[in-house]
C-alpha cells in the first residue's frame, strides 16, 4: 500500500517539478526565443488551459483504462515535451512542447487521487488526499533550487534534458511497483461509447455534492495559484513596494502555509465530514477579508499584514483539496475519476480567468505600452478577484443546502460512503 502511493506521489511531486520548471527559467527563456513578457507569459497561460481542458476527459480514461495505463502515459509525455524543450530552438515549437507538459501533467494528479482511494481505508483518504497535494507541492521547490543551479552551470539544453531524464526513470517504477487496487495490476472499467460517457458525466454532475466540491475547488485556490505562478513577484514589489528579496522570502512562505495546513485539513475533514463546506466558508472569507485589509489600506500595507495575506491565501491550496473529498463520498467508485476531473478542472479554470484578468487589467489601468504598473493598477487588478469569490460562495451556499439534503449524515459520519 505506502509503497503504490509512494510511487504516485513521486509522480505527481515530478509533474509539479515540470509544471513548475519554467518559473525560475523566465529570463533565459526570454533571451533563448527572443520574446516579450506577454509571450512568456503565454506559455503559463497556455499550460493553465491545456491542464483545466484535459480534466474531464482524463476522468474518463481513469474510469475507464485505470490510473496505472493513464500515470503511465502522463509521465512519458511529460519527459517526452520536456525533451522537445530541451532542444526547441523556435518559439512555437517551444509553445507545441508546453502544451504538452499541459497534457502530460493532466494525466497525473486524477490517477493518484483514486490510487489513494482504492488502496486506503476510506477513513484514511482524507489525510493521505491532504498528504499527497501537500507533499506534491515538494516539487515546486525542487523546481526552483536545482533547475536555477542546472541552468546556471549546464546550461538550457541539458538542464531539461535532465528533467526529461528523471520523468523516464519513473516510468520504470510505475511499471514495476504500481497496481491499480488490491485486487489486481490493471483495472478496466466497461468500453466507453459517447452514451455512456454522456451519462457518467451528468450522472456525477446532477449530485449536488459533486457539483459542492466544485464550487469549493473553484473559490479557493485560485488567489495562491495566480501568485505564486505569474503574479505575486511584481504585485509585492512594484503594488507594494518590498524588496525581491522580501518578495521571494513572502512566496516562500506561502508554501509553508500549505505544507503545514494541508495535513491539518486532512485530520480535521476526517474527523467532521459534514462540516467540510463550513470548513471551507470560513477559509474563503478569511482569504477575502485578508485581501480586503490589504487592498483597502491607504498605501502599501505593513509587512505583518502582507505575510498575513500569503498565509492565509497559501491555506487555500489545501484547503481546495476538501471539493475531492465531497466527490468521493457522493460518486461510487466507478465513477471517482470523473468526478475528481470535474471538480479539478473549477479551481483551475477559476485560476485562469483570473491570471488574464489581471494582466488585462494591468494594462488598461498602465498608461501606453508600458508595463511599470503602478501600485493602483494592481488595487484594480486583484479586485478582480472579488467577482470569483461573490460567484464561488454563492453557488457553495446553494449547494452545501442541496448537498446536505441528500447526503445521509450518518452514513458519512461512521465512513460507510466512498
Ligand atoms: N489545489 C491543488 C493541490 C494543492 C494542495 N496543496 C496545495 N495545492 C490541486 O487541486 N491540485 C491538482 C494538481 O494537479 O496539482
Amino acid at each position: 500500500m505506502l509503497t503504490v502511493w509512494g510511487v504516485g506521489l513521486a509522480v505527481y511531486l515530478v509533474a509539479v517539478f515540470h509544471r513548475s520548471s519554467l518559473a525560475v527559467a523566465g529570463l533565459a527563456a526570454s533571451e533563448r526565443f527572443d520574446i516579450s513578457a506577454s509571450q512568456l507569459a503565454t506559455f503559463t497561460m497556455l499550460q493553465l488551459l491545456v491542464y483545466a481542458g484535459m480534466q474531464i476527459p482524463v476522468g474518463l480514461l481513469v474510469d475507464r483504462f485505470g490510473s496505472r495505463s493513464v500515470m503511465l502515459a502522463g509521465t512519458l509525455m511529460l519527459a517526452g515535451a520536456q525533451a522537445l524543450f530541451a532542444v526547441a530552438e523556435s518559439y512555437p515549437l517551444a509553445l507545441l512542447a508546453r502544451t504538452l507538459v499541459g497534457v502530460g501533467d493532466a494525466l497525473t494528479f486524477i490517477c493518484v487521487l483514486r490510487l489513494v482511494s482504492r488502496w486506503f481505508p476510506a477513513r484514511r483518504v482524507p489525510l493521505v488526499t491532504q498528504l499527497t497535494g501537500t507533499l506534491g507541492q515538494v516539487g515546486a521547490i525542487g523546481a526552483a533550487i536545482p533547475m536555477t543551479y542546472a541552468l546556471g552551470r549546464w546550461g538550457w539544453t541539458t538542464a531539461y534534458l535532465g528533467a526529461a531524464v528523471l520523468g523516464s526513470v519513473l516510468a520504470v517504477a510505475i511499471l514495476v511497483a504500481v497496481h491499480d487496487s488490491p485486487d489486481g495490476r490493471n483495472l478496466r472499467g466497461p468500453r466507453m461509447s459517447w452514451g455512456a460517457m454522456r451519462q457518467t458525466l451528468s450522472a456525477s454532475w446532477a449530485h449536488p455534492g459533486t457539483r459542492l466540491g466544485f464550487w469549493m475547488h473553484f473559490s479557493t485556490q485560485f488567489s495562491a495559484t495566480a501568485l505564486s505562478l505569474l503574479w505575486g513577484y511584481p504585485f509585492l514589489v512594484r503594488g507594494e513596494g518590498l524588496s525581491s528579496r522580501q518578495a521571494g522570502v513572502l512566496l516562500s512562505l506561502m508554501i509553508v502555509a500549505v505544507m503545514l495546513s494541508g495535513p491539518v485539513l486532512g485530520w480535521l475533514i476526517g474527523r467532521h465530514p459534514w462540516h467540510r463546506s463550513t470548513i471551507v466558508l470560513t477559509i474563503v472569507w478569511s482569504i477575502v477579508a485578508v485581501w480586503t485589509v490589504v487592498l483597502v489600506w491607504p498605501g502599501e500595507a505593513p509587512l505583518p499584514v502582507l505575510v498575513a495575506l500569503v498565509l492565509v491565501a497559501g491555506v487555500g491550496g489545501p484547503a481546495s483539496m476538501i471539493g475531492f473529498d465531497l466527490g468521493r463520498t457522493s460518486n461510487p467508485v466507478e465513477r471517482l475519476a470523473s468526478a475528481s476531473g470535474i471538480i479539478n478542472q473549477a479551481g483551475f479554470t477559476a485560476s485562469l480567468i483570473l491570471v488574464v484578468a489581471i494582466g488585462v487589467i494591468l494594462d488598461w489601468r498602465t498608461p501606453g505600452d508600458s508595463t511599470a504598473y503602478t501600485p493602483e493598477a494592481f488595487r484594480w487588478a486583484m479586485s478582480s478577484q472579488y467577482v470569483l469569490w461573490g460567484i464561488g460562495l454563492v453557488q457553495i451556499w446553494r449547494y452545501r443546502r442541496k448537498a446536505r439534503a441528500v447526503i445521509d449524515r450518518t452514513q458519512l459520519e461512521s465512513g460507510v460512503l466512498a
